[in-house]
């Protein structure tokens, strides 16, 4: 597969999401009776693109609103978009998501976990532990958040595959080969530290990892981020032919529109901790309707 070759139609959508959010909001900071009115930080749209103040700081008592009530749904195979200025929410979002942060308020909802009938953000801890062993996987820029350095590729798969009750210790090595194998990871470094790894060969292992269960949703932040344009070119590749082979469905946050325009189906916009637009990718690029999502579209050209 080329990465230069425009993408190949969107995802078959189905009626029902896979995952539900509703106002998601995360606040850094205690928060006060005047920012607890998440209107009163919502600024002038068209007027604050350009401003130095940011909207999400609350004047009276300084806590910073990382996500400001932000709603999505994802349906069955399709890769999402995230995009937007740094400071714009997109890690808190995803962190939030993955239960890296606790959230201070909103519902998420999973199709494969009761029946999406549960609001996630308040499952017991033990709860939201299997979700993230079972139902979903995290790749992040930074691969020593997403990989123990001091295991080896193989031990790193292996202690995903414990966590969701994989004991048999030939399954598991058979398991490790066939995901480095599929990651282009050559199996005889795969009782290596993915320290002694280049950065491209450390997003592939953590990559391995994350899908180590089979995972109906991979979660990738800023995954490509800081790679050679060649070595990226590769990671690129790898996830649209694993999301095409595998169905799995992906949220994709990118500062970058041009790792958005290769991947993502849809794309959502965030400015400030909130949604600004959402549309299809192509539409979003060719035609922005926000001001906000044209001066980035723009920006890229
Ligand atoms: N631990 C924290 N404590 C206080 N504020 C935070 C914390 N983490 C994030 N923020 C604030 O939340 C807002 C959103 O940050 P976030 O890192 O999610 O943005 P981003 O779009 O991912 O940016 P980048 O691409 O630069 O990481 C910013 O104003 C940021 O300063």
């Amino acid at each position: 597969m080329n990465v230069n070759e425009p993408k190949q139609g969107n995802a078959l959508l189905s009626e029902t999401p896979l995952l539900q959010v509703d106002n998601l909001v995360k606040r850094f900071g205690k928060g006060c009776s005047y920012c607890q009115q998440i209107e009163n930080l919502q600024g002038d749209e068209e007027s604050d693109i350009e401003s130095a103040r940011p909207q999400n700081q609350c004047p009276v008592c300084g806590s910073v609103l990382g996500c400001a009530g932000i709603s999505f749904e994802l349906y069955p195979g399709e890769i999402l978009g995230v995009v937007g200025e740094s400071g714009s929410g997109k890690s808190t979002m995803v962190r939030s998501l993955y239960f890296d942060d606790e959230v201070t308020s909103g519902s998420m909802t999973l199709a494969g976990y009761r029946d999406g009938q549960v609001n996630l953000f308040e499952a017991s801890s033990q709860q939201k532990r299997y979700i993230r062993n079972h139902l979903m996987g995290m790749v992040y820029q930074n691969p020593y958040l997403g990989l123990r350095m001091n295991f080896s590729s193989s031990g790193n798969i292996a202690e995903k595959l414990f966590a969701a009750g994989s004991f048999h210790v030939g399954s598991i090595r058979d398991r490790a080969k066939e995901l480095l194998e599929r990651v282009e990871i050559p199996l005889k470094r795969m009782d290596e530290r993915p320290s002694n790894f280049s950065g491209g060969m450390q997003q592939r292992v953590q990559i391995s990892k994350a899908l180590a269960n089979n995972p109906p949703l991979l979660l990738l932040d800023e995954v490509t981020t800081g790679l050679d344009l060649s070595v990226q070119a590769k990671v690129l590749d790898l996830i649209r032919s694993i999301q095409q082979e595998l169905g799995v469905s992906m949220i994709v946050v990118s500062h970058d529109l041009g790792v958005i325009r290769m991947l993502s189906d849809r794309t959502m916009v965030l400015k400030q901790g909130r949604v600004v637009e959402t549309g299809l990718t192509d539409q979003i690029l060719e035609d922005p309707q926000h001001p906000y999502t044209q001066l980035l579209v723009h920006s890229l050209l």
